[in-house]
């Protein structure tokens, strides 16, 4: 669904492309890992309006074809092509739904299917086709009730789990099947699904049925000729009554042999029954086989439709139009998404609430007595959210809707605002009842330095979260860098104390050194500060005075500063240090969702 350099061209192609009939084939497909045998010489077919199940025991492989079928796994050998042309790129030509699908809780279901729509249509596509689409979409999967609610996510409910899973896709009830299979009829769609144990209703809503067991293939052709296949060469007839997908199952399931060695010499037996005798129940033509040569395929490419259709969506994808234009669609989803999501921003907001308020009124008018002025970063809750949006990210890249570019831009740039929100209120709760420095310019820049430290945490997580995309292992490796930097930083040792092995490297490499620099030399410069008269009338100050000398029992923010070695620092620099390490944070980011494929 997505043109185009030539939008009429392509809109053009893609309505032949509905209107044409599509016949995707797989042949001798094999994979292994290391010595296992995953696939052996799995063929097979389906054509346009056509449902294909794929079945078969646990292990049997059923993922695997799925994802070597939607070009997510490459087979070691074997062939795949559309209407006998190879050259074909699967994400620009299908969709891919999996059994748990990432979807944002807090959209809509309308919403969800208009985003969908948007970023898989062609910038120039009217507004109101868009629409239409959505709307026989959403009437198709007979969600038209429930279209206005929320998804729902684990702090919000939405709509029910079933009706979750008829958005998704996932084929485990006949109704949702049904509507999947009027929409594949309707639009000449290809569906193909993997399916557990269903029942006779469910299944003869197939037309055609691949049977995994090992890796081989039990049976791969139409559902209505199985029990015939069952009867005659197999010579295991169907009893009466009996759902013909229950008993081939039955019949390739090893679980209860109590040698494997006989499960494995089984399935070898009904393997080789197929490849004797299975070919006329398969269906797969031999245009792999007697495929035209090069230079008669290549004049006859033009004029295909799909070919045309797969390469206009080569070139859209690489368009710098429809990577704006992706680009300010995510910004988008990305506003609804962060100012309804409870668990992104308002459990975020929350806490730098709390934490203001507990500065505010734990350490009020901390800095009138003491020298002492630190903040912790913790960007540690913005994980979960970050996963969510990850998790929709990866389906939708795999699906070639966007890439991580326009991912990694949009969300840099929507972070910011709440970001600020949520470092604004902080700085406003407990700047004062602190008593830092009392000046309106100094005010501001503690904001911006906050600001700009909060977001270079936040990118930090980001960078951990990209990587390992399990919670608690992102969890367990934000916290050792927070704490790792805080080590480094200066917060628990002066920073020229530090051993030189951490000061020459680590020390300088933590945004936390610069972000705190700059809010101690903010708050310091130009104040003087009262010292300790002591019982004996000494006077008693927690840094070198340069005024005690001269009878005056005080100490200047600038001794105090040198004192910390960090008298001398250029602002200016810092804050563009600190900027830098936040830049340094985002390009890594995009360079590891570039690599990370899920
Ligand atoms: N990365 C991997 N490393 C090792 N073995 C693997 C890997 N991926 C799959 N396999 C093996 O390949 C076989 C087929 O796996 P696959 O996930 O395709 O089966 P399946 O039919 O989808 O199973 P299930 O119904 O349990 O999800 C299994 O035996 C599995 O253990």
């Amino acid at each position: 669904m997505q043109p185009a350099h030539n939008d009429l061209e392509a809109q053009n192609a893609r309505h032949h492309t509905e209107h044409q009939q599509l016949v995707f084939e797989w042949d001798r497909l094999n994979y292994h890992i290391k010595d296992k045998v995953v696939l052996s010489d799995v063929s097979g077919t389906v054509s346009s309006g056509e449902m294909l199940a794929v079945m078969g025991p646990s292990g049997a492989g059923k993922s695997t074809i799925l994802d070597i079928l939607a070009q997510r796994t490459r087979p070691n050998s074997g062939k795949m092509s559309v209407n006998g042309n190879e050259t074909i790129d699967m994400s620009s030509l299908g969709s891919y739904v999996e059994q748990n699908e990432a979807l944002l809780g807090v959209l809509s279901v309308r919403e969800t299917i208009q985003f969908a729509a948007r970023l898989s249509l062609d910038p120039s596509t009217p507004r109101k086709l868009i629409e239409e689409r959505v709307s026989e979409t959403i009437t198709g999967l007979g969600l038209s009730e429930v279209s206005s609610n929320r998804i729902g996510n684990a702090i919000q409910r939405g709509i029910s789990g079933g009706q979750k899973r008829r958005w998704s896709g996932q084929p485990h009830q006949s109704g949702v099947l049904l509507a999947i299979r009027n929409i594949a009829v309707q639009h000449n769609m290809i569906v193909i699904a993997s399916i557990h144990q269903p029942n006779w209703e469910t299944i003869s809503l197939f037309d055609k049925l691949l049977l995994l067991a090992q890796g081989k293939t039990m049976y791969s052709g139409p559902v209505d000729r199985l029990d015939e296949y069952l009867a005659q060469v197999l010579e295991r007839p169907v009893a009466m009554h009996a759902n013909p997908t229950d008993h081939a199952l039955d019949l390739i399931n090893t679980d209860f042999f109590s040698d494997a060695k006989e499960g494995q010499n089984h399935i070898d037996e009904l393997s080789s029954r197929w490849r004797t005798r299975g070919g006329r129940y398969n269906s797969v033509r031999t245009t792999l086989e007697t495929r035209p040569s090069t230079e008669e395929k290549e004049s006859t490419l033009d004029a295909d439709p799909i070919h045309v259709w797969s390469q206009e969506r080569r070139v859209a994808k690489q368009s710098i139009r429809r990577a704006f234009h992706q680009t300010w669609i995510l910004i988008e989803r990305n506003i609804l998404n962060y100012s309804r999501n409870l668990l992104a921003y308002g459990v975020r907001l929350g806490m730098y609430l709390g934490m203001g308020f507990l500065m505010a009124t734990v350490w009020v008018n901390l800095a009138q007595t003491t020298t002492d002025s630190r903040f912790i970063f913790t960007p540690l809750h913005f994980l979960p959210a970050f996963l969510e949006e990850r998790q929709v990210f990866m389906r939708e890249r795999l699906n070639g809707l966007y890439g991580p570019g326009a991912y990694v831009i949009a969300n840099s740039l929507c972070t910011l605002p709440y970001l600020f929100v949520c470092a604004a209120l902080f700085a406003v709760l407990c700047y004062w009842s602190i008593g830092l420095h009392p000046g309106a310019v100094e005010f501001f820049r503690f904001l911006a330095i906050l600001f700009l430290a909060v977001y270079a945490a936040e990118s930090q997580s980001a960078v951990v979260a990209a990587a390992l995309p399990i919670f608690v292992a992102a969890l367990a490796v934000a916290s050792f860098l927070n704490g790792f930097w805080m080590c480094v930083g200066g917060y628990f040792i002066k920073a020229v104390n530090l051993p030189r092995f951490w000061y020459f490297w680590a020390h300088f490499i933590d945004y936390q050194t610069y972000a705190f620099d700059l809010l101690v030399v903010n708050d310091f410069r130009g104040l003087v500060y009262d010292c300790q008269t002591l019982a004996d009338g000494s006077c008693h100050c927690d840094y070198p005075s340069s005024l005690v000398s001269q009878g005056i029992c005080q100490v200047r923010g600038d001794d105090v500063l040198n004192a910390l070695g960090i008298g001398g620092i250029n602002s200016g620099l810092y804050a563009g240090i600190l900027l830098a390490i936040t830049l340094v944070f985002r390009i890594l980011l995009y360079v590891i969702l570039v690599f990370k494929k899920r």
